[in-house]
């Protein structure tokens, strides 16, 4: 039995994987699955944070906001991320809960709404990298960047994506909420990497329209609580260099300095591998006795054991 702390980071784009459209449904679906693996990792004797993506779920609630404006005013943007932080923490909490009571573990599982402090004069704020929302085709992605002044973007070979202002997670508003809760519960926490606030002269906290990246999040989650694993769980079972061209080869581990070498080569595309790797190299650089791993989400049990995925660690 293991008894080190681990931070499971979850991607947005891998929730919305199952077939079909990207409904409610579909997304219950994966985390139902995923759920069973959260649990077989607590059940290894584990204590676990979850962090979630949103990018495909903030995208599409902007996008319903801005469709019902001829009914009521659109949501603002960072009420949008509290949105996507709450349905998607319902959807862990309801199938966690469920996959732990299946092999007694009666473990409370709660999510925690999370504030993230970012500079306002984050150079993010101008080179917007953040895909969000649904894939379009090259000339869809004309027709939204003509009609609604929308940034596309392409996305790892998948197609173009709406791209929003990434700054960097400063500071998490509810982590000693959090630090309280880690000890009896699994706490959900930084969906969709927290959601986005500045911090004005007078302390009060503003939202602001952007959409922070989880993968950083979840690394700076991993040092406020000393988590001995990040874990970052997406579509892709291993980290690779040449991805999609003929020569593609499956990393099963990475040193720091290799890392930094395929980082420098332009091997890993901004918003979608860049961010995992770049947390798991910062982490490790703080940490350097410690790992980060990425893999799917249906392999995180086997990641662990070391029997698949990408170890990333100092040397
Ligand atoms: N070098 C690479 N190795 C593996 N996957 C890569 C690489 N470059 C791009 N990708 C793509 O990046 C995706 C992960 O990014 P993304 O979908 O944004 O993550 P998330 O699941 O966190 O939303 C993978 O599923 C894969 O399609
Ligand atoms: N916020 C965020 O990082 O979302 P994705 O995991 O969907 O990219």
């Amino acid at each position: 039995m293991s008894t080190e702390k681990i931070v499971v980071a979850l991607g947005g784009n891998a929730l919305q994987s199952g077939n079909g459209p990207a409904t409610a449904q579909s997304q219950l679906e994966v985390v139902r699955k995923t759920c069973e693996h959260i649990a077989a990792i607590s059940a290894m004797g584990y204590e676990i944070a979850v962090v979630h993506g949103n990018g495909p779920q903030v995208g599409r609630i902007v996008m319903a906001s801005e469709a019902a404006d001829q009914v009521t005013p659109a949501m603002p943007f960072d009420v949008c991320g509290a949105m996507s932080q709450g349905y998607i923490g319902y959807h862990i909490q309801q199938c966690l809960k469920y996959a732990l009571n299946k092999s007694n573990r009666n473990i409370p599982v709660v999510t925690v709404a999370t504030q993230m402090i970012v500079d306002a004069k984050d150079p993010a704020f101008s080179n917007p990298t953040k895909p969000i929302g649904p894939f379009y085709t090259q000339e869809e992605a004309k027709v939204l960047e003509q009609e609604r002044g929308y940034i596309m973007k392409e996305d790892s070979g998948r197609g173009y994506r709406r791209v929003v202002a990434s700054p960097l997670p400063q500071r998490i508003v509810e982590i000693e909420a959090v630090k309280q809760l880690w000890d009896h519960s699994i706490v959900i926490t930084c969906g969709g990497g927290g959601i986005p606030v500045i911090e004005n002269p007078d302390g009060t906290l503003e939202g602001v329209a952007a959409v922070i990246d989880k993968d950083f999040a979840a690394e700076l989650l991993a040092e406020k609580v000393d988590a001995d694993i990040l874990m970052i769980l997406t579509e892709v079972e291993k980290v690779s260099i040449n991805f999609k061209k003929p020569n593609q080869q499956d990393l099963s581990r990475m040193t720091l300095a290799e890392a930094a070498r395929y980082v420098q080569e332009g091997q890993f595309p901004a918003g979608s591998m860049l961010p995992k790797v770049e947390a798991a190299m910062k982490f490790v650089r703080t940490y350097p006795n410690k790992r980060a791993i990425i893999t799917s989400l249906d392999k995180a049990v086997e990641a662990l054991d070391g029997k698949t995925g990408t170890s990333i660690t100092f040397n």
